[in-house]
C-alpha cells in the first residue's frame, strides 16, 4: 500500500473514533465517513505500520444507514463525528465499542446490555464552551475550533445545544461586537439549568478588567433575563486548559440551580456537571440500582463532582462519603446536602487516590463503592485502596471504554467479578459514550464448584417447574445478584421442596458450613414465588 494509491475498500467495522475500517487485501485502513458495508473507492492519505488512513473518493455502495448531516458545519467542526450514521448505526457503534473494549482489554466476559439511547439527540446539551475570537477581518467570531486546529468556525447555532444556550451565544456576539471587547475574550462558557430554564455565563477572559465590561454586563443582562449568573474568569495561561483560577462575580449568584430526580443541585462556574440532563438521569438510575442499596450501607463515591451520584444513593443507604478534588465542587455538594435536607453524607476534598489509600491504611470497610473518574480512569492506588475495603461491590461509571476496561481487568483479576454492563448515550452524534459497570466481590459461595445434575436430586412436581439455572437468570436480571445453586437447594429444603437430605451436598465440610444469607434467601423465595413453586 502506497500513499496515493487509489483502492477499492469495503467498510467491516468502525475504529473507537468512528471512522470505518476498510481491509484491502488485508491492510486495514482508516476512513472518515465510510459507514460498515459501504464500498468506496479510496485515496491512500497516510501509511503507517500496520494500517493506514484514506478518504472517499467515490462511493460504490451506499448503506441503508447513512444519513445526511443536519449541522451546517459538520464537516469542519470537530464536536461531532456521527452525524452521517444513522441512530441505529451509532447505537451499533456505541454498543460495540464498548464490547469490544471489555473483552480486548478487559478480557472481560460480561454480557453487554443494549444501549440505553436518545430518540432524539437534538438540543440536549445543558454546557456550550465556545471560543471567541476575532477575524482576519475584525470581525467577532464563536463558535468551535475546526479539527485538529485552533481556527474558530463562526457558528450561528449548534443544533445539539439548547436553544437556550443558541439564543445566549447569539446575544453575547452581538454584545462583544457592539461594544469591541472580543480581543479580551478566550471561552464564552454557558451552562444551562433545565429544569428552570435558568443561565450561567462565564466569561473567560485575558484581563481582570477590560474597557466596556460593566456596558457589556448591563447590556446582557437587559437582554436576557435568564441569565441569573455572570461570572468573571480570568485565565493568562499559554496553555489549553479553558478555565482560569481567579473568578469574580459580575452579576447575580454564583449559583444556577438545576433538578435531577427529585433533587436540586447548585451548580457553580467550575464544577462539573453531567451535559445530558435527560440521560443523566437514565445514568445515575442505572448507578443506584447496581449498587442495590437496602438502606444500611456505607458507600464511598469517588470523583463525586457536586455530589449527584451520593445525593442519589443517601435516600438509600445509611451513610455516603462523597471525594472530589475540586474545592468549589465540594463547597456546592456540602450546600446541595443542606438544601435537600440530606445529613448522612459527608463531602470531603481530596484526591481521590490520597484519600482512598488513607482510608485503606486505616483498615476502614465499605459496603459500595461508586467511582466516576475522568477519562483517564482511576489510578492504581485507588483501585487497590478499594480492594482492601472489601466492597460487596463496585459501581464504575465512565466516559472512556478503554479505561474503564483496563480497570475492570484490574479488579476482576483480583477478586472482583464484572456481572453487568450498561452503555448509556449521552454524546449523540459524537463517539463518545457512558458506561455503568456493576462488580461483585467474589465471596465463597460463588467459587463453590457444585455441579447440579438432575438425577441426582428428588424432583418433586413443583420443583420440576423451574431449573436452578432459571432461577439464577431470573435473580440476577432482577436484581443483579448472584446466587449459588447450594443456596436454592437450602431454601427449596426450608419450603419442604426437597423432602431428601442428600441433595447436592458439598463436597466439603468447609463449604457445607455455608447458609444461604437471609437476603439472597428472600431473592430466591421472590424466584420460587414467581415460578410458583411455593
Ligand atoms: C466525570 S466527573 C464525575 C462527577 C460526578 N460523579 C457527576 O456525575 O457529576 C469526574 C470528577 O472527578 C473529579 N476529579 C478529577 N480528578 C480527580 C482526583 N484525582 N481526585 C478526585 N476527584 C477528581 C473532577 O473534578 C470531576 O468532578
Amino acid at each position: 500500500m502506497k500513499k496515493n494509491e487509489i483502492v477499492v475498500g469495503v467498510c467491516e467495522d468502525y475504529t473507537n473514533e468512528g471512522l470505518g475500517v476498510a481491509k484491502v487485501d488485508g491492510f486495514p485502513l482508516f476512513v472518515k465517513g465510510l459507514l460498515r458495508g459501504e464500498r468506496a473507492r479510496l485515496l491512500v492519505m497516510k501509511v503507517k505500520k500496520g494500517y493506514g488512513f484514506a478518504k472517499i473518493v467515490e462511493l460504490l455502495e451506499e448503506s441503508g444507514e447513512r444519513q445526511k448531516p443536519f449541522c451546517k458545519i459538520y464537516q469542519w467542526c470537530g464536536g461531532c463525528q456521527l452525524q452521517h450514521m444513522s441512530l441505529k448505526e451509532q447505537a451499533y457503534f456505541k454498543q460495540q465499542k464498548v464490547a469490544h473494549a471489555l473483552r480486548r482489554i478487559g478480557n472481560c466476559e460480561a454480557k453487554v446490555e443494549p444501549i440505553l439511547a436518545m430518540d432524539a439527540p437534538y438540543g440536549y446539551r445543558n454546557k456550550g464552551q465556545i471560543p471567541v475570537g476575532v477575524d482576519a477581518y475584525g470581525e467577532v467570531v464563536c463558535g468551535f475550533y475546526r479539527m485538529n486546529s485552533h481556527d474558530i468556525i463562526d457558528m450561528e447555532v449548534c443544533p445539539i445545544q439548547s436553544d437556550l444556550i443558541n439564543t445566549c451565544v447569539a446575544v453575547m456576539k452581538e454584545g462583544l461586537r457592539r461594544f469591541g471587547c472580543a480581543a479580551y475574550f478566550r471561552h464564552l462558557l454557558v451552562k444551562h439549568a433545565f429544569a428552570n430554564d435558568t443561565v450561567m455565563l462565564v466569561w473567560i477572559v485575558r484581563e481582570r478588567v477590560f474597557s466596556q465590561m460593566q456596558e457589556l454586563c448591563d447590556w446582557v443582562v437587559g437582554k436576557l433575563p435568564m441569565v441569573k449568573s455572570i461570572v468573571l474568569n480570568v485565565n493568562q495561561r499559554k496553555d489549553n486548559v479553558i478555565l482560569g483560577e481567579e473568578e469574580f462575580l459580575l452579576y447575580g449568584e454564583q449559583m444556577i440551580y438545576d433538578t435531577l430526580g427529585g433533587i436540586e443541585f447548585g451548580i457553580s462556574a467550575k464544577s462539573f456537571y453531567q451535559v445530558n440532563p435527560v440521560q443523566t438521569k437514565v445514568l445515575y438510575e442505572q448507578a443506584l440500582a447496581f449498587a442495590q442499596l437496602s438502606g444500611s450501607e456505607e458507600v464511598l463515591d469517588l470523583y463525586c463532582g457536586v455530589g449527584t451520584i451520593s445525593l442519589f444513593l443517601a435516600q438509600h443507604a445509611k451513610h455516603v462519603t462523597g471525594i472530589e478534588i475540586v474545592g468549589d465542587a465540594i463547597r456546592n455538594a456540602k450546600e446541595n446536602a443542606r438544601r435537600n435536607g440530606i445529613d448522612h453524607v459527608d463531602f470531603i476534598c481530596s484526591d481521590a487516590a490520597q484519600y482512598a489509600a488513607v482510608l485503606a491504611e486505616r483498615g476502614k470497610k465499605v459496603d459500595v463503592v461508586v467511582v466516576d473518574p475522568p477519562r483517564k480512569g482511576c489510578d492504581e492506588l485507588t483501585l487497590a485502596s478499594i480492594l482492601q475495603m472489601e466492597p460487596k461491590r463496585i459501581v464504575y461509571v465512565s466516559c472512556d471504554p478503554a479505561t474503564l476496561a483496563r480497570d475492570v481487568r484490574y479488579l476482576e483479576e483480583r477478586g472482583y467479578e464484572c456481572v453487568r454492563v450498561q452503555p448509556v448515550d449521552m454524546f449523540g452524534w459524537s463517539y463518545h459514550v457512558e458506561t455503568v459497570v456493576q462488580l461483585f466481590r467474589k465471596t465463597p459461595d460463588a467459587h463453590i464448584d457444585l455441579k447440579i445434575d438432575m438425577d441426582e436430586l428428588d424432583l418433586t412436581a413443583s420443583e420440576a417447574k423451574a431449573t436452578y439455572q432459571e432461577i439464577k437468570d431470573y435473580i440476577l436480571n432482577k436484581h443483579g445478584v448472584k446466587v449459588s445453586s447450594l443456596y436454592i437447594a437450602q431454601t427449596k429444603q426450608k419450603h419442604g421442596i426437597i423432602e431428601r437430605d442428600c441433595y447436592n451436598k458439598p463436597k466439603n465440610e468447609q463449604k457445607k458450613a455455608l447458609h444461604c444469607a437471609p437476603d439472597k434467601e428472600k431473592l430466591i423465595e421472590e424466584a420460587l414465588r414467581h415460578f410458583k413453586m411455593i
